[in-house]
């Protein structure tokens, strides 16, 4: 099987855990894309949901499924929020923003009883960081930001470059919040914990890319079938 029906049949599994009247948070990406067209199959078929998109490009998705869509400021407590990720760790630890949409989706995933990731499994890893952790900065001052982002990750036992995602044409690109986007190639991440905090706290660091506490399950989809992985303790 390809990796996009792979994707296509952990999103199928998800939709499954959608029951009616409930608040959802609809997540980003090529994964999170077939769950909601799936789900906008179920919506014309009857099911009363509501979708908070985590980017523009959900919301127009979302919309032209059929599905109704509220925000943040009208619904702020969310029932269950299906996204993708870029790598997960047995711990359910993750690394999203390959899109470009973490800050949303952090926020939505934050204000939502359940998270639930879907993926093919390619995403699932032994330690994070092989993927490029995704850091959402203010344009303003971004170079010294950059340098503060390459010195948080030192501190925190790991070394890489960041580097100013750009788009195809060669722009630097953009986010739905008006952000900047570095790319910290750091290789593995050995304390994903205690590098959050450092980012955090660095100046014009908008958010980062590292979830933390907020996956309850992940949904992987692998050649041999559906594996399903609960975290056995989130957020106390
Ligand atoms: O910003 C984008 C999101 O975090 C995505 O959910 C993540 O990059 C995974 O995307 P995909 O399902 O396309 O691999």
């Amino acid at each position: 099987m390809n990796p996009d029906s792979l994707k296509r049949e952990a999103a199928a599994r998800a939709v499954d855990l959608v029951e009616p009247g409930m608040r959802l948070g609809l997540g980003t990406g090529s994964t999170a894309k077939h769950f909601v067209a799936l789900l906008g199959e179920r919506v014309r078929a009857g099911l009363d949901v509501i979708g908070v998109p985590t980017s523009e490009a959900t919301r127009a998705d979302a919309e032209a499924a059929g599905i109704r869509m509220s925000t943040l400021e009208e619904t702020p407590a969310l029932d269950l929020t299906v996204d993708g990720a870029d790598e997960i760790a047995p711990d359910l630890s993750a690394i999203k923003g390959g899109g470009g949409a973490l800050l949303r989706e952090k926020i939505v995933a934050a204000a939502s009883a359940r998270m639930v990731v879907i993926a093919d499994e390619s995403k699932w890893v032994e330690t994070l960081g092989r993927f490029p952790l995704p850091v959402e900065v203010v344009p303003f001052g971004v170079a010294p930001t950059t340098i503060a982002v390459e010195a948080a990750a030192v501190a925190a036992g790991c070394a890489g470059r960041a580097v100013l995602r750009r788009t195809r044409e060669g722009h630097a690109f953009v986010t739905d919040g008006g952000h900047l986007i570095l790319d910290l190639a750091l290789g593995r991440i050995p304390d994903p914990a205690a590098l959050a905090e450092r980012l955090a706290a660095v100046p014009g660091v908008v958010e980062h890319g590292l979830f933390i506490g907020l996956v309850r399950t992940a949904i992987l989809a692998g050649s041999a079938g559906i594996r399903i992985e609960t975290a056995r303790a989130v957020r106390g």
